[in-house]
């Protein structure tokens, strides 16, 4: 597939550049991670827009030809719109005998306050005991950074890249890629026309054994909002006399998923596609201990304690997650109210060959008559805000076999081939308008605790320097070592 450049290119010397370049790697990835890139919270726009600045910059000061590209405005709910954070793309070379791959990345982050119970400052990136904690760090600037850092290294060394490396970092993944499908179809014949691979490492190792990812799930996500008095009520004063949203709410939403799991959504599982015994032969071959799983999340009970069936239930099956309720009462203290509006937010992760517009159908239907039968009063509106598309890829495909041998070089064990169980909006439509193929190189560790409190990406300093069981190579990228993989 790749010329035999790839091969040839001074691949100790570019080691050592990388090596000896950590600590300036972490600077540029402390100032990233400061800047609170928020993509769900319109009130943060402004940093993102800075974000995005500070991500075409870096890519100009290393020479690549840069642009920020306007992908329009979005429509908020009380009917303003606001400017969606520009794309940054770049090109380093134009070389029409070399092949042409294309980084995948987002800078934008999930919400996070010290307050959800963070150990340090979210947007102040700490180093404790060989991890850098910030909101972002695995999820996905590290991951980002890496790629650019790969390049410039190259760059530094005066040394010709292998191939042509194209880089389209955007804003808006954690809130479903919001303008990025029209981005991508309107530049089909022209910032993809020379494309001929797309990398994406927005995703994580499942064990201490590194992995290629073949598959995501999709992801649809909706608002449930009921309506009922014209404003929030005094508890003692009018509860009893009204039929209350919050409990209209609670009860429809207690009719999307049973206690052990089984989606109760009429129609929702007839398209998932079989379970092939060769799927559960590869499943089991994974590296993958349940109990440690177990214990790191910190939980009592699984719902599946055998492997395979975990694996799939992580990758392969559809699911559904109540995320919260906003116009609830959340405070700390006692308030007596009785909520007027209130909206439940929920997501159903979603895998091949299910469609978002049919689940779409699907759960509105259900929604509007079971809440029908409860005969209330209240008003219910079902709104799908997020509609994404599970990927999968083939991986018989030479990108796999030139993945694999990567990892093989790098690391000297075979991959793990894993799916993630969370979403990258834009995959699929990557692979849809491109006709090209992608691979996901996942970088950050399984415990990075991505989207959650205390997010880090793995930084073993004291192994940054040492020999990786194959003496060719080392690692030194900020990321897994196999000196220092994660406790998995
Ligand atoms: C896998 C990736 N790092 C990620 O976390 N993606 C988000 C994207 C998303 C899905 N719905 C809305 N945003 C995720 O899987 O939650």
């Amino acid at each position: 597939m790749f010329s035999s450049a790839v091969h040839s290119f001074r691949f100790d010397e570019l080691i050592k550049y990388v090596d000896d370049h950590q600590e300036e790697y972490v600077q540029t990835l402390r100032e990233w991670v400061a800047v609170e890139s928020d993509s769900s919270d319109v009130t943060k726009r402004a940093e993102l827009y800075r974000m995005m600045d500070m991500v075409g910059e870096k890519l100009r000061k290393m020479g690549g030809k840069v642009e920020l590209v306007d992908i329009g405005e979005e429509q908020l709910p009380d009917g303003s719109s606001l400017a969606l954070p520009k794309v940054v793309t770049a090109q380093f070379g134009s070389d029409v005998n070399k092949p042409t791959v294309c980084v995948y990345g987002h800078v934008d982050v999930q919400p996070a306050q010290k307050e959800d119970g963070w150990a340090t400052e979210p947007y102040n990136l700490t180093e404790i005991n060989g991890n850098l904690y910030g909101r972002g760090a695995s999820d996905n600037k590290a991951p980002v950074l890496a790629w650019i850092h790969a390049v410039e290294a190259f760059k530094a060394l005066d040394m010709d890249l292998p191939v042509n490396v194209k880089y389209l970092i955007e804003g808006m993944e954690e809130t479903g890629s919001n303008g990025l499908d029209a981005m991508i179809k309107s530049q089909k014949s022209t910032f993809f026309s020379d494309v001929d691979y797309i990398i994406i490492s927005d995703c994580g190792w499942l064990s201490k054994r590194p992995a290629l990812t073949y598959g995501t799930r999709g992801n649809c996500y909706f608002f449930a909002e009921v309506e009922g008095p014209k404003q929030d009520l005094h508890s003692g004063v009018y509860g009893g006399t009204v039929i209350e949203p919050m409990t209209d709410l609670i009860g429809i939403l207690d009719t999307l998923i049973s206690p052990s799991g089984t989606i109760l959504i009429p129609g929702i599982r007839d398209a998932v596609a079989p379970f092939s015994d060769e799927e559960w032969k590869m499943y089991q071959d994974i590296e993958f201990d349940v109990e440690s799983y177990r214990e790191k999340i910190g939980v009592e009970q699984l719902m599946y304690n055998n492997k395979v069936e975990l694996l799939a239930h992580r990758w392969r099956h559809p699911t559904v997650s109540i995320h919260g309720i906003n116009g609830a009462f959340s405070a700390p203290g006692t308030k007596t109210v009785i909520p007027a509006k209130v909206t439940g937010k929920f997501s159903i992760r979603q895998v091949p060959d299910m469609d978002p517009a049919v689940v779409e159908k699907q759960v509105t239907d259900h929604l509007h008559s079971v809440f029908a039968k409860r005969k209330s009063p209240n008003k219910l509106k079902v709104k799908m805000i997020i509609g994404a598309k599970p990927w999968l890829a083939d991986i018989k495909h030479s990108l796999y076999e030139a993945g694999k041998a990567a990892v093989k070089r790098v690391f000297n064990v075979d991959a793990d081939m894993i799916r993630e169980g969370g979403t990258i909006p834009i995959a699929r439509t990557f692979q849809d308008v491109t006709e090209k193929s992608i691979i996901m190189l996942p970088i950050g560790g399984f415990d990075d605790g991505l989207h959650s409190q205390n997010e880090k990406m793995k930084y073993p300093r004291e192994h940054s320097r040492m020999p990786s069981p194959n003496p060719q190579s080392t690692c030194g990228l900020i990321g897994q070592t196999p000196m220092n993989p994660p406790e998995y």
